[in-house]
């Protein structure tokens, strides 16, 4: 895939970049070891300034940064606003948290033999992210305010398709302050990932993106003995039982379907109905799909932009066209409209069987999955019957449902009568090929950290546990 920035709303070639030779990506990787050793010995109130003037540049240069990814990959410019505001506030989050992140924790010394005993989480170096270009600031900035703050340093590869955000990342850092090297962008193709990920100085990985390519990341760090965060496909169900606030339901189905163009792993793609609720929610959940504006992602009365590239919106016609002609029924959408621009419209499809690519395959853009199900059991055993698990919404007012899908749906999120969303307060992340490890919270902080055990006997002197948060 050539790095270039391609307007999806046009088709148009507006600006391509080589690849950086293999020397450059030495000297990045160099200089990305060498802001380590100096990151790690800064303090984490210095760190700390640096992220919070980061967050200040994000919000003083908000409307031209989400003018690029708009233009970069499509969605729409009120969402993009919203993206560098969320990373503004990210920001803010761990930069005052982090001291309390990263101080030593206290273990019972006795129980150990020991006169003190603590863990102390200290940072490991540079690690390679290899991010998406679906929230190509967010994703990204996820993983590095963490990372920065525990004292580590980040070198990018991002999705060929947003060249320009990825530099104006390595930017941002710059100009808050870090130490030169301490966030590299590296404009490369994924075949430079081997190459990166197996030298010794770079010391982990984590990577948000396709199935295929955690594998292949994964396959790569296990060779080279690396840890890896991998935050992979998903395909959430919304199941709504008959206590539901229905009009509610297919308003928020309509949202978490449809947000970031389709275009989000933790986007709800199954709505699983009971049958009580069935026709009356598809019939809601139609009619809010149908009334969406899709158009130029720049209008402020657009909902709905073009799909990021020509084959992300040829694959979910493919799946679409795999489940007519297999016997579902579309409600509404299915075609995509003629003319420049990747679009394609909001469709719901039901009378879906195991059989359709549909049925298990993530679809990335705006078209639903609706399934009927005659009872609590039924609804779970559609919910997890794929092979992913990142996100998942249950929708009902009883509270024993509610307790049950908190434990039944096998996903790394459950929300009840709500859509799934990332806050930096709360862990990220998925099970089975959804993925492992957590981005945000303490825990995204503390997987790129070397979680050491410190144990104290007799006739030590006084350094310990409590205070310490480099
Ligand atoms: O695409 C997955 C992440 C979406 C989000 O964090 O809101």
């Amino acid at each position: 895939m050539p790095i270039a920035t391609t307007n999806p709303a046009t088709g148009q070639v507006l600006k391509t970049y080589d690849a950086m030779p293999d020397e450059e990506i030495d000297a990045a990787i160099e200089r990305a070891d060498l802001a380590y050793r100096q990151l790690r010995g800064t303090t984490v109130d210095q760190r700390g300034r640096w992220l919070t003037a980061a967050a200040d540049l994000l919000e003083a240069d908000r409307d031209a940064t989400a003018r690029l990814m708009t233009t970069e990959m499509g969605k729409t410019y009120a969402a993009a606003k919203a993206e560098v505001t969320k990373c503004a506030t990210a920001c803010r989050f761990y930069a005052a948290n982090a001291a309390a992140f990263l101080a030593d924790e206290p273990a019972d010394a006795p129980a150990v033999k020991a006169t003190r005993a603590f863990v102390r989480y200290q940072p490991i170096g540079p690690v390679l992210a290899v991010m998406p270009w679906n929230f190509p600031l967010w994703q990204v900035l996820r993983f590095a305010a963490p990372a920065l703050m525990a004292g580590n340093t980040g070198l990018l590869k991002h999705a060929s398709n947003v060249p320009q955000t990825a530099l104006l990342l390595e930017d941002l850092f710059r100009r808050a302050g870090f130490p030169e090297g301490a966030f590299t962008t590296l404009l490369v193709g994924s075949d430079a990932v081997d190459r990166i990920l197996s030298d010794p100085r770079v010391r982990a990985a984590t990577l948000t993106g396709s199935e295929r390519a955690g594998r292949s990341i994964a396959q790569i760090a296990g060779r080279e003995l690396k840890k890896t965060v991998l935050e992979l496909g998903g395909s959430d169900p919304f199941v709504v039982m008959p206590s539901a606030d229905l009009d509610r339901a297919a308003e928020v189905a309509t949202t978490a379907r449809c947000q970031n163009n389709g275009q989000s792993c933790i986007a709800a793609k199954r709505f699983i109905v009971h049958t009580d609720v069935f026709d009356a929610f598809a019939e809601r959940f139609a009619a809010n799909m149908s009334a969406l504006r899709v158009g130029d992602p720049m209008n402020d009365d657009t909902d709905v932009g073009p799909l990021a590239s020509e084959g992300g919106r040829d694959e979910i016609h493919a799946q679409v066209r795999d489940a007519v002609d297999r016997g579902a029924t579309v409600l509404c959408g299915g075609e995509p409209p003629a003319g420049p621009g990747w679009y394609y419209p909001p469709t719901v499809v039901t009378d879906l069987t195991p059989q359709m690519r549909m049925w298990g395959e993530e679809v990335f853009g705006p078209v639903a999955g609706l399934y009927r199900v005659s009872s609590y059991d039924e609804a779970i055993e559609v919910a997890n019957g794929t092979n992913f698990g990142l996100g998942s919404n249950a929708w009902t007012r009883d509270p024993d449902e509610q307790e049950r899908f908190a434990t039944d749906l096998d996903a790394g999120n459950v929300f009840v009568n709500g859509m799934t969303t990332s806050f930096p307060e709360l862990p990220f992340g998925g099970v089975k090929n959804s993925g492992y490890g957590r981005e945000l919270s303490a825990l995204g902080m503390r997987e790129f950290c070397n979680t050491k055990t410190v144990w104290v006997g007799e006739g030590a002197a006084s350094a310990g546990a409590g205070a310490h948060a480099e």
